[in-house]
Formats: C-alpha cells, sequence, structure tokens
C-alpha cells in the first residue's frame, strides 16, 4: 500500500504488550516467566514502548509488576487500566509516561469493544484531566467511529487508539471505518495509534494509514515468541510494519 505523496511519513511506533507473559506466569501462581524481564527483553530486540494492562481483577498484570516497570524500564511505559477512580490513584501515584483508558467488563476473555466517551463524558472529563494534571498523557481507546473521535477531542484527550479487534476479525467494512476514524482523529489534534488483535499477516494496511503513530501488540507477539523467540518476533513484527509504511507492503 503507497501512502499519498502529499501526507509526510511520520515514525511508527511499536509497543508491545506484556500483559500474557504474567498470565502464564499466574497460571502457577510463581515468578516465571517475568513480565518485567520480558519488557526488557522486547525493548532490547526494538520495542519503543511497553504496555501493560492492570486489569482491576488483577487476572494477568498485578500492581507490583507495574511499580517495577516504572522502575526497571527506561521505555515509556503506557499504563492500561478502566476509567475507576481506584486505578487513576494508582496512576497518579505511578506516573506512567501515558495511560490507555479501556473499557472492561468483569466477565469478557479480551476488551471487546471501544470505551464510550461520548456516552460517558461527565465521567471520563475529571479523570482526564487529573491524569493530564499530572504530566501522564491520556489515550482513550476507541472504537473507530466519529461520535467517539469527536468525544475524545472533547473531553481533552491527547491521543485516541483505534480499536482494531473487529477488523481483525475480519468484519466488512472495518477498515474503511478505520481509515477514516485516523484521518478524522488527526484532523482534530489527537495524536492516533491502534491495537488488538494485529498479527503479521493483518498489520500491514494499518501500518499504512499515514496518521497511525503508535501499534500496541500483544496477545499475538508473546504467542508467535514460544515458537520463534521474542526478539525475532519483535523483528519480524517491526519489519512487517516498516514494509507497509515505506510502501513496500
Ligand atoms: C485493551 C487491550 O486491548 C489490551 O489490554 C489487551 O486486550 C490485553 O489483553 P486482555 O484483553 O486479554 O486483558
Ligand atoms: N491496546 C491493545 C493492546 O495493548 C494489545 O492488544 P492484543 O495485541 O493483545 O490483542
Amino acid at each position: 500500500m503507497t501512502l499519498s505523496p502529499a501526507f509526510p511519513v511520520r515514525a511508527l511506533r511499536l509497543g508491545v504488550n506484556i500483559d500474557h507473559v504474567a498470565t502464564v506466569r499466574n497460571a502457577r501462581g510463581g515468578t516465571h516467566p517475568d513480565p518485567v524481564a520480558a519488557a526488557m527483553a522486547a525493548v532490547a530486540a526494538g520495542a519503543d514502548g511497553i504496555t501493560a494492562h492492570l486489569r482491576e481483577d488483577r487476572r494477568h498484570i498485578r500492581d507490583a509488576d507495574l511499580a517495577r516497570l516504572r522502575a526497571e524500564i527506561a521505555a515509556p511505559l503506557n499504563m492500561e487500566m478502566a476509567a475507576t477512580d481506584e486505578m487513576v490513584a494508582i496512576a497518579l501515584d505511578l506516573r506512567p509516561h501515558a495511560c490507555c483508558i479501556v473499557p472492561e467488563r468483569r466477565a469478557e476473555v479480551t476488551t471487546e469493544g471501544g470505551l464510550d466517551v461520548a456516552g460517558q463524558a461527565a465521567a471520563l472529563a475529571p479523570r482526564v484531566r487529573a491524569l493530564r494534571e499530572a504530566g501522564i498523557r491520556v489515550s482513550l481507546f476507541v472504537d473507530p467511529d466519529p461520535a467517539q473521535i469527536a468525544a475524545s477531542a472533547e473531553i481533552g484527550a491527547a491521543v485516541v487508539e483505534l480499536h482494531t479487534g473487529a477488523y481483525a476479525e475480519g468484519r466488512v467494512g472495518e477498515y474503511e471505518r478505520l481509515r477514516r476514524a485516523a484521518a478524522q482523529a488527526d484532523a482534530a489534534g489527537l495524536e492516533v495509534h491502534a491495537g488488538h488483535g494485529l498479527t503479521y499477516g493483518n498489520v500491514g494496511p494499518i501500518a499504512a494509514l499515514p496518521q497511525v503513530v503508535e501499534l500496541n501488540i500483544g496477545h499475538f507477539l508473546i504467542g508467535q515468541a514460544i515458537f520463534d523467540g521474542l526478539a525475532a518476533t519483535i523483528g519480524r513484527m517491526r519489519a512487517c510494519m516498516d514494509a507497509a509504511r515505506n510502501g513496500a507492503d
């Protein structure tokens, strides 16, 4: 896919989500594999940042993991979290580089949809403000829906992360929605990120969207690392992203 020559080619960052290293660790209740060691290996392999989702039920990442990530990893930390008082307090204490606010449903297997920013603007706005005032970059994880993008800009988010889950599942028309949403968000002054369900096979068209400057990828990378190792897996994902970004895909 070739980028429009009128649009400047922006750098595309890879944030590696290490949640599912913690999922495997927690299966035995011990300390191996260590998500912080995985984060270190990911950065050494070329990750531009680390993403970790502190779910309310602590099913994978735990509070102590975040504290260690903050203390031991030099790369920017993107803390994914629900918009609750508990999570905002943790973030204000931890001071990660960024917080990505996501919807959470206790019974879900994974994040099913985007945040309803338009419907919950009154509750979200003060939390976004508190995080911003602490110097934390606030991102909202939203579906590629014009009303959600507009509301994200209105309540003062710096970033939207477009939920690519429906695209990854092959839903018809979803790529076009993402394409339009990225352009709308960029025009509204929001930085544009994307993620969820991305793999070697589907990352190209998302990496080619010129407004997107960061992809957050986790489940596929950690799963594929079982076969190829984390460094080779991250290296190949980077190559897929770069090829698409530079029009060689
Ligand atoms: C919001 C998001 O997409 C990530 O947090 C990712 O989903 C992490 O994995 P789980 O959804 O399985 O917790
Ligand atoms: N915000 C998306 C993310 O961090 C990773 O999602 P996935 O690649 O684990 O589906």
